[in-house]
């Protein structure tokens, strides 16, 4: 058994990237950005089945987003891109969930994010795959249903920043350190969850999570 197997059981950050696939931030009607854009969750907004995923508080707009989450495995700063995979443990998939209502009007506001983005249970997360599980992180499937119907369904190939972009990007400015979770982005077709509805996410056919949305 690998020393990553529980990785959110080491507290450490959780470090996402925003608008990294060019049909996601299209459909936001976002621009795509220069270079990543950043943000963190607390390690309280790691939930693991069975538990189920809390609406937070005055939310009008809950919004699934699947992503491939990096697990590091080695600490670090200024990595280099060529040695950028040398860092990661292995992989899981994991869900950005976020107030999206929450999120416009701190946007509009030039406000940051963290009460849309970082509440808890706001982190769902699936098993650690071991780095060997997954040869090319740049060629997996990212798939999520909400009741059975697929909802979002692309390709690690279509980011804009590959992995090994944004851990030397993200390396420059926050030490990596053994347990940490990279969230590299979702692909398009976010939309909106309600109480009682079930949301089911993968990578490739590898690993699956199924949570509830109390
Ligand atoms: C607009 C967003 O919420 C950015 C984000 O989290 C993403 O995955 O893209
Ligand atoms: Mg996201």
């Amino acid at each position: 058994m690998s020393k990553y197997s529980r990785f959110w059981e080491f507290g450490r950050k959780i470090i996402c990237v925003g608008r990294n696939f060019r049909a996601h931030a299209k459909e936001l009607g976002n621009e795509v950005p220069d270079d990543p854009i950043i943000f963190l969750k607390p390690s309280t907004a790691y939930v693991r089945e069975p538990n189920k995923i809390r609406l937070p508080p005055n939310t009008n707009e809950l919004h699934h987003e699947v992503e491939l989450g990096l697990v590091i495995g080695k600490n670090g700063s200024n990595i280099t891109e060529e040695n950028a995979m040398e860092h990661v443990a292995g992989y899981c998939v994991a869900l950005d969930m976020t107030d999206r209502d929450k999120q416009t009007a701190l946007k509009k506001k030039g406000l940051p994010w963290s009460l849309a983005k970082s509440f808890d249970t706001s982190c769902p997360v699936g098993d650690f795959l071991p780095k060997e599980m997954i040869r090319n992180p740049e060629d997996v499937r990212l798939w999520l249903k909400v009741n059975d119907v697929m909802k979002q369904d692309g390709q690690t190939d279509c980011m804009i920043f590959s992995p090994s972009k944004l851990i030397s990007f993200v390396s420059g400015y926050f030490t990596l350190e053994e347990g940490d979770l990279i969230l590299t982005g979702t692909p398009s077709g976010v939309g909106p969850v309600s109480a009682g509805d079930r949301i089911e996410a993968g990578v490739n056919e590898l690993s699956s999570i199924k949570f509830l949305i109390e």
